[in-house]
């Protein structure tokens, strides 16, 4: 034991040895202080500080990005609806913001901003979350928003298997109780929808329509929304297409509106003749969310659709623009009528779920065959004229009246009278507040429309017998498919 003890090192060479190694330290330290540049010491302190958290923090991190496998993150949408409901004590900045101009005095609406962070409790444990948000830096990729949860790594299972469905379900009925729909509508320059509180008064009660085909597409409404499992087992896209076709202001934007009300679904109003390409409109559509409607008014109007396709590419080849690689985005090549109907009944179209796509169009007859054949558009509405069912409507709407001696003589011209709703509704309002004053405003609107109609038809008649004559009359006349009035199911 002394022999042991003797061979130990004295407390004095026990810290001189300390002082020097201390000493070397400091030397090597500022050694490296001065030779290393300081954003490499940076980065060597992150890196270690990572590989150390990495192995001995106890926190676990999910990270929800707002698209997933090429189309919109539904969990995204859940989390983004259900966060706000979570803003408490511990948060310390809120987005405030509001569009609804009918409602100057209502509360804002609350969002949250970047690196805010949002404390939630679930079944004892705490989650942290944080939205983060990557500006673009290019104008037309949209900044990169993702939401981070930071939770305890023990509790990440139960995060997984409960917490995330709570999120779901709470955002669902969230949705579902939601008063206010939107519209959307897509900025070009941005990339991205852009929303605005939709209130549009249309109803079904104040649509003039004749009352079969009212009751006809409420049922249909009715069958998609409730069919999800039909669809599923059938192994068909939860989805309907509906085309609107007739004359302007027979009401196809009305029913539009009428729809997304009963429904309580959001609109996408898009506007096809925008769309740059192919692949603009798979993104696009795909950044669009479940239970809604996407509106394309006027699909007639884009070239590729209609019959008349080849002339864009004349058009082009005569303004020398073929070959050329840097186009700008107005004189992109446009939607092709396969990359429409790819999402219409192709492979893309079953991304989404409880997915209302809607075309109007003014002219039925200039859409190329194939958007029409049937299983492409699942079902074709004519809105025609006014009908004595449908000015009875809008005078209980505009006059509040349901009978009055002059119904008669307007059922008799409106018969004979093409004339829209659109036109019923203008001269009804211009007297609202007398009934009789109006009626009798309508009466003359219809008569100077009847003798307008009847001088035209005998200038048309006219013209068409020249015509006929110069052809020896060979020429056959297509049916006026717009005036049968008929609904075709596919
Ligand atoms: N069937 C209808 N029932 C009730 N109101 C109607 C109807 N049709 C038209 N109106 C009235 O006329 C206005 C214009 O109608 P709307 O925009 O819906 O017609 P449209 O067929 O979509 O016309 P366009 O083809 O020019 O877009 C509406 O705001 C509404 O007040």
């Amino acid at each position: 034991m002394a022999s042991l003890l003797k061979e130990l090192p004295s407390m004095s060479t026990i810290l001189a040895a300390y002082a020097s190694l201390s000493a070397m330290a400091m030397l090597i330290r500022t050694i490296l202080n001065e030779m290393i540049p300081k954003p490499m010491q940076r980065f060597i302190n992150t890196k270690f500080s990572n590989l150390v958290s990495k192995y001995l923090s106890s926190n676990f991190t999910f990270i929800i990005e707002e698209r997933w496998q090429a189309v919109y993150n539904e969990t995204f949408r859940a989390v983004e609806v259900y966060l706000p409901t979570r803003i408490g004590p511990s948060t310390d900045k809120l987005l405030l913001g509001s569009n609804d101009i009918n409602n100057p005095t209502s509360p804002p609406k609350r969002k949250i901003p970047s690196d805010c962070k949002i404390i939630d409790e679930f079944e004892g444990i705490t989650l942290e979350w944080t939205l983060h948000v990557k500006e673009s830096e290019k104008y037309y990729i949209p900044d990169k928003k993702t939401y981070h949860l930071t939770c305890k790594k023990r509790a990440r299972e139960l995060v997984e298997q409960k917490y995330f469905p709570h999120i779901a379900k709470t955002a669902q009925t969230i949705l579902s109780k939601r008063e206010k729909l939107n519209i959307y509508t897509y900025n070009q320059d941005r990339s991205r929808w852009e929303s605005a509180v939709f209130k549009h008064p249309a109803r079904f009660e104040t649509l003039a329509m004749e009352l079969e085909l009212k009751q006809f597409i409420m049922d249909d409404l009715d069958l998609f929304v409730g069919r999800k499992d039909f669809f599923e087992n059938v192994g068909r896209a939860w989805k309907r297409g509906y085309l609107l076709f007739g004359p302007p202001g027979t009401g196809k934007s009305s029913l539009v509106a009428a729809i997304a009300n009963y429904l309580n679904y959001n609109v996408y109003d898009l506007e096809f003749q925008s769309v740059r390409n192919d692949a603009d409109l798979r993104r696009i559509l795909t950044s669009t969310t479940n239970r809604s409607i996407l509106l394309i008014e006027d699909i007639d109007c884009s070239t590729k659709i209609s019959k008349d396709r080849g002339k864009l590419k004349n058009d082009r080849e005569k303004e020398g623009e073929v070959g050329r690689t840097d186009r700008p985005s107005a004189i992109d090549p446009g939607v092709t009528l396969s990359g429409l109907l790819n999402f219409i009944d192709g492979l893309w179209s079953s991304c989404g779920n409880e997915r209302i796509i809607i075309f109007t169009t003014n002219h039925k007859e200039k859409l190329d065959p194939a958007l029409l054949r049937p299983g492409r558009m699942d079902v074709h509405i004519h809105m025609g004229y006014c009908t004595p069912t449908g000015f009875r409507k809008l005078a209980t709407t505009y006059l509040g009246i349901k009978d009055d001696k002059l119904f008669g003589p307007i059922d008799d011209l409106i018969k004979v009278v093409e004339v829209t709703p659109a036109e019923v509704a203008q001269q009804l309002m211009i007297k609202s507040d007398d009934p009789e004053a109006a009626l009798h405003g309508l009466i003359t609107y219809l008569n100077t429309k009847k003798d307008k109609v009847g001088e035209d038809v005998i200038q048309q008649e006219e013209e068409a017998k020249d015509e006929n004559d110069k052809n020896d009359g060979n020429q056959t006349k297509e049916p006026d498919e717009s005036k049968t009035g008929c609904i075709y199911l596919s």
